[in-house]
């Protein structure tokens, strides 16, 4: 029978089920709170048996992840599967932050992908840190400074990927994390800027070049300027009369932009992605993905001799980038990534088989796959 309730019935039923959310989002975060002090004791006694206590690890990336999965794979609609997970992404990331909020390093400056990549991942709960450069970040998780880091890794548009793979060759951080971004620009003005008083488009240099053929097309003949992220384009938006960016939402957001013009960029499906470091190692989600540097001798055959493990053992590699060696000359290192886990037996069994026959072989450490 069709839905015969009255606007006051609707809205009295929304009342009441809210109440409902209300209350079970409140139980839900005493149940988080419940685990955090069973983890807290459970160090104690650790302590007390004279084991090496360590701190107390409240963030389970990998818990995280599953939970995240199996709301998108139960969820029947009428919401998308992925907006119900950025709900629940939330309520966690609040739950967390109950605790103590984490502290997270990222590439800034305010208003970048990697901004809005780090609050995508961590939710609103935990505290973003900008910082300048992406040694920078590794640096403050090093240091103990910030709980983890999230900098750009692939098709980035403020971050070079190859500096992100040199900084995993130093150090002894762990990636616990990726994330994925759509890559969405926007012409964007200060509020009540009409569009013939725009007489300069300022972005990054990467923003500019995906976007220059709506550009060409739309402001042929309006100056153009490179700047050092979209976070800064859009501040000079928002402070200089007669300036437009090209950015995303979340610069649009921060410095309370309007929009000239959306989806502006030339390829719908640009994706940017992160990943996030930290200092522990993350256990099994049971949907990996594991990352290694491997360094070869130089001789004829050897990346077909570093490749053949995965093939014989059927594992998936999803990417692989060469950099050149920064100790041996015309020797090059691979940074190469996997579907699985460092714990599963297949992948002990390959790495164990790639150590024999490379030079240099450094874990950087198996993480959940993106979930959202
Ligand atoms: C509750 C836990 O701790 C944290 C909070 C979670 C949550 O709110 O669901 C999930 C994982 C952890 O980041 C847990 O370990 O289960």
């Amino acid at each position: 029978m069709a839905d015969q309730r009255t606007l006051e019935e609707v809205r009295a039923d929304i009342d009441a089920i809210d109440r409902e959310i209300q209350a079970l989002i409140s139980r839900r975060a005493g149940c988080a709170q419940r685990v955090a002090d069973i983890k807290l004791e459970q160090m104690q006694a650790a302590s007390e048996r004279g084991e090496t206590p360590g701190e107390v690890v409240y963030y389970r990336p990998e818990r995280e992840a599953q939970v995240l999965k199996r709301i998108m794979d139960r969820n029947e609609g009428p919401l998308a599967g992925e907006t119900v997970a950025h709900i629940f992404r939330e309520i966690m990331s609040a739950c967390l932050a109950l605790e103590k909020p984490l502290q997270v390093a990222y590439l800034g400056p305010e208003g970048t992908f990697t901004h809005a990549a780090t609050i995508k991942h961590f939710g609103h709960a935990a505290i973003p840190v900008s910082q300048n450069t992406i040694d920078a970040v590794f640096a403050r998780v090093e240091s103990g400074e910030c709980n983890y880091g999230v900098v750009p890794v692939e098709n980035s548009t403020e971050g070079m990927v190859s500096h992100t793979l040199d900084n995993f060759m130093d150090s002894r951080l762990k990636i616990s994390g990726e994330v994925e971004m759509p890559i969405v620009h926007h012409l964007l003005v200060a509020p009540g800027t009409e569009q013939m008083a725009v007489t300069k488009i300022c972005a990054h240099q990467q923003a500019l070049a995906q976007c220059r053929n709506w550009l060409d097309l739309h402001w042929p003949n309006t100056e153009r300027e490179a700047v050092s992220s979209n976070g800064e384009a859009a501040r000079l938006a928002a402070a200089t009369p007669g300036v437009a960016a090209v950015a995303g939402d979340m610069a649009a957001e921060l410095y309370g932009l309007e929009k000239l013009a959306e989806h502006i960029e030339d390829y719908a499906d640009n994706t940017t992605r992160f990943l996030v470091v930290g200092r522990d190692e993350v256990p099994s989600s049971g949907r990996d993905k594991t990352s290694i540097i491997v360094s070869s001798r130089n001789k004829p055959g050897a990346l077909y001799a570093l490749l053949d493990p995965f093939r014989k053992a059927g594992v998936s590699l999803t990417r692989i980038d060469t950099r050149p060696s920064r100790t041996e000359k015309w020797a090059y290192v691979f940074f190469i990534e996997f579907e699985g886990h460092l714990q599963d037996d297949n992948i002990r069994a390959i790495v164990s088989e790639l150590e024999e026959q490379s030079i240099l072989l450094k874990p950087l450490g198996s993480y959940p796959r993106a979930v959202l």
